[in-house]
């Protein structure tokens, strides 16, 4: 059976996702998830693009041992040398050099004819060839390219030492049969193809970008590209759990196997939700909360009589098991730490300790602990960055209801060490809350997103933040967590504002600052 290369790009394609910011710590947390997802490639980021951006790549590059980890980078030698020094530490880096090959981009964006933009790929393979061992050349638009120019250009660049040839459906313009039809007939012309892979980046702007990736696979391609929960640019990119479940369930259609171990989709896709803060629809295909649910009568009874009258996925397949309950208020640090690794999380000694402080209090004020509630927990810690300065909630007190005015007082600490508080009110309780906070810090700063979900189900769920805001201008995110409502609102806002004050954002200050 063809093996299919799994390259995932949630951290670069991904985090293009406007509003999308992630730190290094996230950056690593999702790196080493999709490492025990079993992708072949995981491209890091776009380490030219900003200081941030070359630290998370480099800090992947040292990390993780068992993905080829790539870094993406225009036709220019200071993005390659900049790739190269992201990446050189890496267990096999590859780059990923792209450049636009249809008639609009060429002549509107890059202002250059065929004939230079075939000289600077040829020219940049080139150089990039004396530094990195793989080659992945990609083609910008190539499902809107002239499919002849394709065919010399591809030559041209396999000649110069590409390795892998990549046709991206960039705007998600194209249909499967010719999406299929040009990878068939790249690989019917193109003399030295057989020296090549071929791969398949599809983005979904009109919902076609996994059939597009079958498309693909079913004309030549070897190599499939998408993300986690299929985020990305506009619509998105395609779901990788998406398609690797297709290719598991309709192995009769598509006889083709890869390396991903599919008991890690759910894990992989709570961690890309959580940190991205980017939701899923309830509706959405393999890991949408809705996506194994039966809710009329005659498919209960369907299921009730055979499953498979009306569930073709087995949520076992994807890693969903049935809400498990575990550990309790008389559980100790053994069972706990056995826990902890049974969720895929590897602590050091302290967060450990902090892990198990913060669970013995969830279980004074919540009856049931579940592997859910750990999770956020366990992410929160992991990703929490413990040694800079920064704002930290003491207290807070929020007084509401239909008679009086909603007011909060709130006390933190500043960077500086200071104990700080005040009082302010608001239309709601949550906006009474922010702002206090925002005459708490002595910085400019605007909400422009507030998002409330529940952990789980029930009375006792714990509740999720997700804020978008902008601090002296620039946009930064931030999510908290707690079983009360209030509590994480303020969490989520100070992890934001933090944020700012640790050079991880470095990113976003660079963007703002420009
Ligand atoms: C399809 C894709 O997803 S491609 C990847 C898209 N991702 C991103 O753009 C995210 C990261 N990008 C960034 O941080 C910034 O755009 C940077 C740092 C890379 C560049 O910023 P700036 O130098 O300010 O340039 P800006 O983004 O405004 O314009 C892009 C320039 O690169 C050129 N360019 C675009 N693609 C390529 C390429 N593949 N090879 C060489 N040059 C290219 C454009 O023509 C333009 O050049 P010009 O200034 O001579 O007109
Ligand atoms: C850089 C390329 C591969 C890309 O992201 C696209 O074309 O969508």
């Amino acid at each position: 059976m063809q093996n299919i290369h799994i390259f995932d790009t949630t951290l670069r394609d991904g985090e293009q996702s406007p509003g999308v910011n992630l730190n290094q710590l996230e950056k690593l947390e999702i790196a080493k998830q999709l490492e025990r997802f079993g992708v072949n490639v995981m491209e890091a980021g776009f380490p030219a693009s900003s200081h941030g951006d070359f630290e998370g790549v480099r800090t992947i590059a040292r990390t993780v041992r068992n993905a080829s980890i790539a870094g993406l980078s225009r036709a220019t030698k200071s993005d390659i040398d900049t790739s190269w020094e992201a990446l050189k530490e890496a267990e096999a880096p590859r780059l990923h050099l792209f450049i636009a090959t249809s008639p609009i981009h060429m002549t509107y964006k890059l202002k250059k004819s065929p004939e230079q933009v075939t000289q600077l790929a040829v020219d940049m393979v080139r150089y990039a060839k004396t530094k990195f061992p793989q080659i992945e050349w990609s083609a910008e638009d190539a499902s809107r390219s002239d499919l002849d120019f394709l065919v010399q250009i591809i030559e041209k660049v396999i000649d110069a030492g590409a390795t892998v040839i990549n046709l991206p459906d960039t705007v998600g313009y194209a249909t499967p049969a010719e999406y299929g039809r040009m990878f068939r007939y790249v690989k019917d012309n193109v003399r030295n193809i057989h020296k090549a892979i071929l791969s398949a980046h599809c983005h979904d702007d009109l919902g076609l970008a996994i059939a597009n990736s079958l498309a693909a696979i079913e004309n030549g391609a070897t190599q499939v590209e998408g993300t986690i929960n299929g985020i990305g640019e506009r619509a998105g990119n395609a779901a990788l759990e998406e398609f690797a479940v297709a290719l598991g369930i309709r192995r009769d259609q598509f006889p083709f196997s890869t390396g991903l171990n599919l008991k890690e989709i759910k894990r992989t896709s709570d961690l890309v939700r959580k940190l991205t803060g980017m939701p899923i629809a309830p509706n959405k295909a393999v890991i949408g909360q809705n996506a194994f649910a039966h809710e009329s009568g005659i498919h209960q009874d369907g299921v009730l009589k055979h499953p498979q009258t009306y569930e073709i996925i087995n949520p076992s397949m994807v890693g969903i098991e049935s809400n498990e309950l575990v550990l309790g208020k008389h559980s100790g640090r053994h069972a706990f730490k056995e826990k902890i690794e049974k969720l895929g999380f590897s602590l050091t000694e302290e967060k450990s300790e902090e892990a198990f402080r913060q669970f013995k209090s969830l279980t004074d004020r919540k009856k049931e602990v579940t592997d859910e509630d750990l999770f956020t927990i366990l992410t929160d810690i992991q990703t929490a960055v413990s040694d800079v300065k920064k704002y930290e909630l003491l207290a807070y007190q929020v007084q509401s209801g239909s008679i009086n005015l909603p007011t909060a007082t709130v006390a933190l600490t500043t960077p500086e060490g200071l104990r700080a508080e005040t009082a302010r009110t608001g239309k709601g309780p949550v906006e009474a809350l922010y702002n206090t906070l925002e005459a708490l810090i002595k910085e400019e700063i605007h909400l422009t997103r507030y998002q409330l979900s529940s952990v789980g189900q029930g009375r006792d769920a714990l509740a999720e933040v997700h804020v978008k805001m902008t601090v002296n201008g620039m946009p930064v995110s931030g999510r908290g967590s707690s079983q009360d409502v209030l509590e994480a609102s303020a969490k989520a806002f100070l992890n934001a504002v933090n944020r700012v004050f640790y050079g991880q954002t470095a990113k976003v200050l660079q963007t703002a600052n420009s």
